[in-house]
């Protein structure tokens, strides 16, 4: 049975499907009242197809929230779609626009998404386009692109927790972008919330002005709305002809099985329709366009994407080298001076990754082109090793960036992949020798630890290095210099942010903070501090390659350089560490940690017998059968040194 009541109004228009069991509603984006009746009776809605020409750049604003982590921007995000209609507020919404498995696992956004919302505000109904980014310091690639697309940021500021180091690294990247910047203060809910001294603060560090800024409990909605309208009476618009040809940038793309490429476009000029040809400025393929339109949150076709809009458009491309994100799009016909590109994202952290089986590089290389797409700050480069076969180096931007990438590689694409221990770029210059033909280059980027050449052939060596941002409650100041001595960091800078918090820079070596120093620097400071880094070049530094052999075979996947003063300390510690990893063997296992030829730890893996049917004698023999398929599968999350059976991941238990 179906029945279809169709209401006219002055200014919306809905439609009412209603099946035997469900509704469907199909609403029109020009009234809020309208969207929050149906979506707040928890009904599915789906937007009425619209005509994107009744928003011209005036009625349009293109914005990120930006923050520090954990600050809100997903809740306050979550808040934006209800009040808008855009979700049902009558469920209980939690980070909607954190799609992916792993954000909801971790409770972390890694990638930016993109939402367009329909907001009525005196008398007329605009078109917000809100770019929810992620906070950590790994992710900020996906933030800087974000902006590309937008002409103002609402800096979110955590009221209890006040400016963290990543306000300041975002607020600078909006800053230097010439975006407007909203200021809101976060979580005024909370009990420990201090809206002056953060205000203080903000005016300190960033010279805003307390009236300026707004307050909001994005977990309560109080606020929120308030924040909405500043965004339309703050943000400018904006500037667009849409007579002028068609120029569209790219600011991000993803993989869908079935679909390709999915890239999320933000028209600069003219307007660009299902159906136009259309060409890419970098690789010079055209292509027809096959679907556009916004993302509401979900994709949601309308045909055409008008000047000063952001939305989504396929056009049928297949391979990850055919979608450059900061590129340029335009029509056939009308080539047009192509935009600025982005800064390539810089990698910070280098780790290989081999198949399980060797059988599997050529589903893997498949894995990692798809998952490239979806994060094109990845770097991948072909890798060999003698133990692991052929495989691949990528580059991260961070450790947690590293993580998350090999969780993803597993949960979306089920490899199942060997990965080494995590190391920075070095930088080596060769002795002047006309004999010495190594790698034919004077200076050489060594991105794999095992291909640091000998030390007699080295000139010198450089290690790279960060410009940091520590901020911490004065009470710490004491525990944060012998810290940073500690790590071969060298304090620039130290500056009173309010009468409660100091602000650090400093200078590390890269490879002194990746591991475990920001979980360090919380212990210290009682989880108060925070941490942000960017890159500083590269610095002169005495290396040493350190090997670990277990039984007098190297354990490629662990090799490591290290400060030569570092190299002894480093080596007792992982030995150690990898005796508490590697299950007990039928024999004894030796392991050692050498530097050229000398040792400079040993300890050994005492031999155990395990026979897990040893209880099962005369016993039942489904269970011996569940027993022997449960040690079956055990071992494929091994991989063999010699005679040893190593966990595949031996490295994150040793070094994470
Ligand atoms: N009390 C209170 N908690 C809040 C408020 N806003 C957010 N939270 C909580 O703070 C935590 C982090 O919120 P998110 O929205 O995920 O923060 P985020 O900035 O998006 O986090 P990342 O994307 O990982 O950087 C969650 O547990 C929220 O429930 C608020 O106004 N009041």
């Amino acid at each position: 049975m179906r029945e279809e009541h169709i209401l006219h109004k002055k200014k919306f228009q809905a439609c009412l499907n209603i099946h035997s069991h469900n509704l469907t509603v199909i609403i029109s984006p020009l009234s809020n009242s309208t969207r929050n009746l149906f979506t707040s009776l928890g009904l599915q809605t789906k937007l009425e197809k619209i005509d994107l020409l009744q928003f011209p750049a005036d009625l349009i604003r293109n914005f990120s929230i930006i923050a520090h982590v954990d600050h809100g921007k997903s809740t306050l995000a979550d808040r934006l779609l209800e009040i808008t209609g855009t979700i049902s507020s009558n469920i209980k919404n939690e980070q909607v626009l954190d799609k992916l498995q792993v954000e909801r696992e971790r409770g972390i956004t890694v990638k930016a998404q993109t939402a367009s919302l329909f907001y009525e505000y005196k008398g007329q109904t605009y078109l917000l386009n809100l770019v929810d980014t992620p906070g950590h310091v790994d992710f900020n690639y996906e933030v800087s692109r974000s902006l590309r697309a937008c002409e103002g940021v609402i800096l979110l500021v955590d009221a209890n927790q006040g400016v963290q180091a990543q306000t300041v690294a975002n607020f600078f990247l909006a800053f230097e972008a010439d975006l407007t910047i909203l200021p809101v203060l976060n979580k005024i809910d909370l009990p420990g919330a201090d809206v002056e001294t953060v205000q203080k603060q903000m005016k300190n560090v960033f010279d805003i002005e307390p009236h300026e800024i707004l307050q909001v409990s994005t977990k309560h909605g109080t606020g929120v709305e308030e924040v909405l309208k500043a965004v339309i009476d703050r943000i400018p618009p904006p500037t667009t002809d849409i007579k002028k040809p068609f120029k569209g940038l790219v600011f991000d793309s993803t993989y869908e099985k079935f679909k390709g490429a999915v890239t999320n476009v933000s028209v600069k000029d003219g307007v660009v329709k299902k159906g136009d040809k259309i060409v890419s400025a970098h690789t010079k393929k055209s292509y027809e366009v096959q679907d556009v339109g916004i993302l509401y949150p979900e994709q949601t076709s309308t045909g055409c994407l008008y000047g000063g809009q952001v939305g989504y458009m396929m056009a049928n491309i297949k391979s990850m080298t055919d979608v450059w994100i900061g590129d340029t799009l335009y029509h056939e016909k009308s080539p047009v001076e192509a935009l600025p590109g982005f800064k390539p994202a810089k990698p910070m952290v280098f780790a290989g990754i081999y198949p399980m089986d060797q059988s599997e590089y050529q589903s893997l290389k498949m894995a990692l082109e798809k998952l490239t797409m979806n994060d094109p700050s990845v770097s991948v480069s072909n890798d060999n090793s003698e133990a692991l076969g052929v495989g691949f180096r990528l580059g991260f931007l961070g450790l947690l960036h590293m993580d998350v990438f090999n969780q993803r590689l597993e949960q979306e694409y089920d490899a199942s992949v060997i990965p080494t221990a995590p190391n920075v770029s070095y930088k080596v210059k060769l002795k002047g020798d006309k004999n010495i033909k190594f790698y034919g280059a004077e200076e050489i980027i060594i991105l794999n630890p095992c291909k640091l050449p000998d030390p007699s052939i080295i000139e010198a060596q450089y290690e790279p290095m960060v410009y940091s941002t520590i901020i911490v409650p004065v009470d710490y100041i004491g525990d944060i210099n012998p810290l940073c001595m500690e790590r071969r960091g060298e304090i620039l800078d130290q500056s009173y942010i309010d009468d409660t918090r100091i602000m650090f820079k400093v200078i590390f070596p890269l490879n002194e903070i990746l591991i475990d120093f920001y979980d360090e620097l919380k212990s210290v400071s009682s989880g108060y501090a925070s941490f942000d880094y960017e890159d500083h070049g590269y610095q002169e530094s005495d290396l040493v390659k350190i090997i670990y052999l277990l039984n007098g075979k190297e354990l490629d996947e662990l090799t490591m350089i290290s400060h030569i003063t570092k190299a002894r300390q480093k080596g007792r510690e992982i030995v150690e560490k990898l005796c508490k990893s590697i299950p007990r063997q039928l024999f004894k296992v030796s392991v050692q940690a050498c530097v050229g030829g000398k040792v400079l730890a040993r300890e050994d893996i005492q031999p155990y017998r395990k026979d897990v049917t040893a209880k099962c004698y005369g016993g039942d023999i489904s269970r011996k059968n569940k027993l022997l398929k449960r040690q079956a599968e055990g071992k494929k999350k091994m991989r063999m040194i010699g005679k040893i059976s190593v966990p595949k991941d031996v490295f994150i238990k040793v070094l994470i």
